[in-house]
């Protein structure tokens, strides 16, 4: 066991509803941390129904597209007819479109992506902006947001946190990722 993950705990989560919002940049590396996500989830009791998955492009999109999530949600899950534009700060963008499909607020939302360094400055300032803006997001609305983006310097690095490459040691983050949605969205509820 590494040193580093945290101690189990394990929680039921037959009551839970989760979003994932992944990126599509380095799909061969974010396919297997959906899925050990997912597993996770799955296996802690989480009803497929309520997962809700969505993409975008890049990791630069996650924050915005989590706050979008958690705001469609909202409105689902409130009479009133307000929009989600009014929740999120006064526009008329009614966001209903882009509701999830079954209804009701999510007990935490998983932001999944992959950088991985380049030749230029672009991944620091990228993974500055995405990391402080997932927090945002999260203190703002009060929903858990699982910070499932890896930084890293290279492919390799990448792929051994997914759990691939077959090198001592690999190990698929997204697995963590779905039990740090589980606890947090169940003490969220309690
Ligand atoms: O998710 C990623 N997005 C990346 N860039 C795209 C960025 O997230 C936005 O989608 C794009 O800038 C448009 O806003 C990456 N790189 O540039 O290397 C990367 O490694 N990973």
């Amino acid at each position: 066991m590494s040193l580093k993950a945290p101690a189990p705990e394990h929680h039921e989560g037959s009551a839970l509803r989760i979003g994932i919002v992944h990126a599509r940049w380095n799909q061969a590396v974010i396919e297997p941390l959906l899925a050990g996500t997912k597993a996770k989830l799955l296996e802690c009791g989480v009803k497929e129904s309520n997962i809700v998955i969505e993409s975008v492009p890049g990791s630069w999109e996650l924050p915005i597209a989590v706050q979008r999530l958690y705001a469609a949600s909202q409105v689902q899950s409130s009479s009133g007819g307000a929009t989600a534009g009014d929740l999120l700060g006064g526009s008329t963008t009614d966001l209903t479109a882009l509701a999830a499909p079954a209804s009701g607020p999510f007990d935490a939302i998983i932001a999944i992506g992959v950088l991985i360094k380049g030749e230029t400055m672009h991944f620091e300032y990228i993974s500055d902006s995405v990391s402080q803006g997932l927090m945002r997001v999260s203190l703002d609305t009060g929903v858990p947001v699982i910070f499932g983006v890896l930084t890293v310097l290279n492919e390799a690095q990448a792929l051994h946190r997914a759990g691939q490459g077959g090198a001592p040691g690999a190990h698929n983050h997204g697995e963590d990722w779905g039990l740090a949605a589980v606890e947090m969205g169940v003490k969220r509820k309690a």
